[in-house]
């Protein structure tokens, strides 16, 4: 249509084309396709001529073809650079592989394409293919087989189809490859193009207004990126920028509420596990204290147990020295003994020959009766020569209280529980609560009897308040108790003959101070001194020192005595004795023919309660008891005097040198009767109530030191040979007045201070001031 512009307007229908048709296109091409579109119509239009169908020809097709390209081609041209008509080469690519593409078409449309397609070969294409400028090349000129145009028969077809067939395979080959080439190249070409394009719309050849529109082209490119952009960012981020950023702020403020959120579930996460932790340091504090204080706790009950194994070592090496000593004093003593037997003996021999030499036989036997004792009870008693402890267990008032136990007899045992510990005692005798007086007095027998072979026996009471003191010593008058029995049984033993001289004093001790019971004056405070250098014993001056004929007036003097006691009602008894009382009966052999008689002594001590100050219920009284000081100052003095007792006891016990008997009134005048070569016998009376168990668990410690006190073995002591009354035995306790014998044993003082005035007092001028 390019190369015959009137045929193509013809053709076309008269239809305006494109504003720039190629001006020229290869011969080859359009005669290709003319051919084509001849043997097109040479067949279809002997169908159309026969059938006379309105179908489309091959040259209409391609003339629609070329109107479509052309206008492709216009409205690319119009937005690119013109295309310059006379320069060769210049021909659309796009209109170079269209016309290879209708040839093609055109071939396959054939009868020998269609043939060949038929037959399931490749077709051949029966075009050349052309160079842009539509010329071939000398070699392919060469090469290109003649194009057949006209139709063969079918059976020299099928004779010559082999060669042909190569051919135009080969000829497809290199229509396909010339197409591949050029196909190639047009993209080369369309870069090259559109690099250009784009430079010349930039630079030359454009106006103003196609640079402004080119610009205005690319800001409305450009704007619609940017509109896109917008839409997409506003699709992505929301409505609108304010919105958006409100929305950000928003978000960003979410963002910081949940990480404030997660700040402080951390912190709260931290402080869950920080007062976890702090409950587990704690936890593991209060295991290390409790630790601390168990391994505290086992460390001092490991230190107690220590202390008290070294305390029981110490305890089992004093003893084992104290058995040593004990040991070594019985054989000393018993080497003693025997020596001082025998000269007993003797004198007994040389006393028996002057008897005789004197002529009385009958005197000598009765004085022989009065002699020493023999056999084994006098010779155990001299080598025990200790002290005795007896326990008696006052009788329980109401139920008898469990946390108590006993095994009576010899030997016997006190057994305490008191608050989870037990305490067992071993005494030398133990009485049962219904122990009776003569029981009590029948273990005591001996020791009384020992008095009249000349030994000095002290036999005390000691115990809380209200246990039964004061009624084991003295006794009912229905049911004595030691003292009246003692001294029966003295005077039943001396009998009537009047061969001893029998004293009598009685003193008590109340705060400190020493009383004469048995004044016949209003009761002074005494004075206890020391006795003379080399004398030994004390002194108490003023004390008055009856002589008793006989048991009545014995018994009457001690009824005085015991009416001048101090006593007073204190919670515990309401006839507590306040004060110490002690009764010294002196033995001594008034035989004429025996000047150097014997002088045995008996000290009867009723000790004040030993019960604590708090207890007595002294110190609760003060306030409403006008006496309630007295009563308190009477307990004091009475715990101090006990407390000198307990450290006489202890010094004694462990053999010091020196014994404190000067710290209390006590023990001064009970130095005589705990000095060595004495027997003394402690009764210890304790309660069973469970209220009294403390002070019942200290008494029977304080007996239990006692028992392990030595007094050495006991010795009797002889009187001189003058044998005046003044001229006693330093040993002999109380020893400061002298006394002068009743005139007549039938007249017995009668009771009372005022009953005295039968009793001949001397006077204590020949005492020491
Ligand atoms: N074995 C006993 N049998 C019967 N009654 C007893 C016995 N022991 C003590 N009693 C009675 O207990 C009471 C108190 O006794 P007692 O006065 O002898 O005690 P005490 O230890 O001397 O007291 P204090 O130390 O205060 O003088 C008395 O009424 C007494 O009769």
């Amino acid at each position: 249509a390019a190369a015959d512009p009137g045929d193509s307007t013809q053709r076309s229908g008269g239809k305006p084309r494109g504003r720039r048709h190629p001006d020229q296109f290869t011969s080859e091409l359009w005669t290709e396709l003319n051919s084509l579109a001849g043997c097109s119509e040479s067949e279809d239009g002997q169908k159309g001529a026969k059938g006379g169908a309105p179908e489309v020809s091959l040259e209409e097709a391609l003339m629609r073809l070329a109107e479509f390209l052309s206008l492709q081609l216009g409205a690319e041209e119009s937005c690119g650079t013109p295309s310059d008509p006379g320069k060769p080469g210049e021909v659309p690519p796009l209109l170079t592989v269209t016309s290879q593409l209708l040839a093609l078409l055109a071939w396959t449309r054939s009868p020998r394409g269609r043939q060949v397609l038929l037959q399931g070969t490749q077709p051949a294409c029966p075009v050349q293919p052309s160079n842009l400028d539509g010329s071939l090349s000398q070699e392919e000129s060469s090469s290109q087989p003649t194009p057949i145009l006209d139709e063969v028969p079918g059976d020299e077809t099928q004779e010559h189809q082999p060669p042909q067939l190569e051919e135009e395979q080969r000829a497809w080959q290199r229509l396909e490859q010339l197409i591949l080439g050029q196909l190639e190249e047009l993209r080369q070409q369309l870069e090259q193009q559109e690099e250009e394009l784009s430079r010349l719309r930039l630079g030359v050849g454009v106006t103003d207004s196609e640079k402004r529109v080119q610009h205005l082209t690319l800001e409305n490119e450009v704007l619609k990126q940017s509109l896109s952009l917008a839409q997409d960012l506003l699709l992505r981020w929301g409505p609108g920028p304010l919105a958006r950023a409100q929305q950000e702020e928003a978000g960003a403020l979410l963002e910081l509420q949940d990480q404030l959120q997660e700040a402080q579930d951390t912190t709260e996460a931290l402080r869950a596990q920080l007062g976890v932790q702090e409950m587990q340091l704690q936890g593991l504090r209060g295991a290390l204290q409790q630790l601390q204080q168990e391994t505290e706790q086992n460390c001092r009950q490991e230190l107690q147990q220590v202390h008290g194994q070294l305390a029981g070592l110490r305890a089992r090496m004093a003893s084992l020295r104290q058995g040593c000593g004990d040991l070594r004093g019985l054989v000393s003593t018993f080497t003693q003994s025997c020596q001082g037997s025998l000269s007993e003996a003797q004198g007994q021999v040389s006393w028996a020959l002057g008897a005789l030499s004197a002529g009385g036989a009958r005197t000598q036997l009765s004085e022989g009766q009065q002699g020493p004792p023999t056999g084994c009870a006098g010779r155990l008693l001299e080598l025990k020569g200790n002290i005795r402890v007896l326990c008696r267990v006052r009788p329980a008032e109401g139920i008898p209280s469990s946390l108590v136990s006993m095994e009576p007899g010899q030997g016997g045992t006190i057994t305490t529980c008191y608050r989870g510990r037990q305490h067992r005692f071993r005494l030398d005798w133990v009485f049962p609560p219904d122990a009776s007086q003569e029981e009590v007095f029948r273990q005591l027998e001996p020791a009384v009897l020992s008095c009249l072979q000349g030994y000095s026996v002290c036999i005390f009471t000691y115990g809380q308040t209200g246990t039964g003191k004061t009624y084991s010593m003295e006794g009912p008058p229905e049911d004595p108790g030691i003292a009246p029995r003692a001294l029966q049984l003295l005077f039943r033993e001396m009998g009537t003959g009047g061969h001893h001289h029998v004293t009598l004093s009685m003193v008590e001790i109340y705060n400190e101070a020493v009383r004469d019971l048995l004044a016949t004056g209003p009761p002074e405070r005494l004075v206890v001194r020391q006795g003379p250098a080399g004398q030994g014993g004390i002194q108490v001056t003023g004390l008055t020192h009856w002589d008793v004929p006989n048991l009545e007036t014995l018994h009457q003097m001690l009824s005085l005595g015991r009416s001048n006691r101090a006593t007073a009602a204190t919670v515990m008894n309401q006839h507590s004795s306040r004060s110490h009382a002690l009764v010294t009966l002196t033995l001594r052999a008034a035989s004429p023919s025996c000047a150097q008689g014997i002088t045995g002594t008996l000290h009867l001590v009723d000790l004040a309660g030993s019960e604590r100050v708090w207890k007595a219920g002294v110190a609760s009284t003060l306030q409403r008891d006008p006496n309630g000081a007295r009563r308190l100052r009477e307990a004091q003095s009475i715990n101090r005097s006990l407390l000198a007792l307990g450290g006489v006891m202890a010094a004694l016990r462990a053999r010091r040198p020196h014994v404190p008997f000067r710290d209390s009134q006590l023990t001064r005048l009970l130095q005589p009767a705990l000095g060595a070569g004495t027997t003394a016998v402690l009764l210890l009376q304790i309660s069973t109530r469970t209220e009294d168990l403390g002070e019942t668990i200290c008494s029977l410690k304080f007996a239990q030191r006692v028992g392990q006190v030595e007094l050495g073995p006991a010795r009797r002591r002889r009187a001189p040979r003058s044998g005046t009354p003044s001229s006693l035995s330093t040993d002999t306790p109380l020893t400061g007045t002298s006394c002068t014998p009743t005139p007549s044993p039938g007249s017995p003082p009668s009771p009372g201070p005022n009953s005295c005035s039968g009793l001949t007092l001397e006077p204590p001028g020949d005492l020491p001031p």
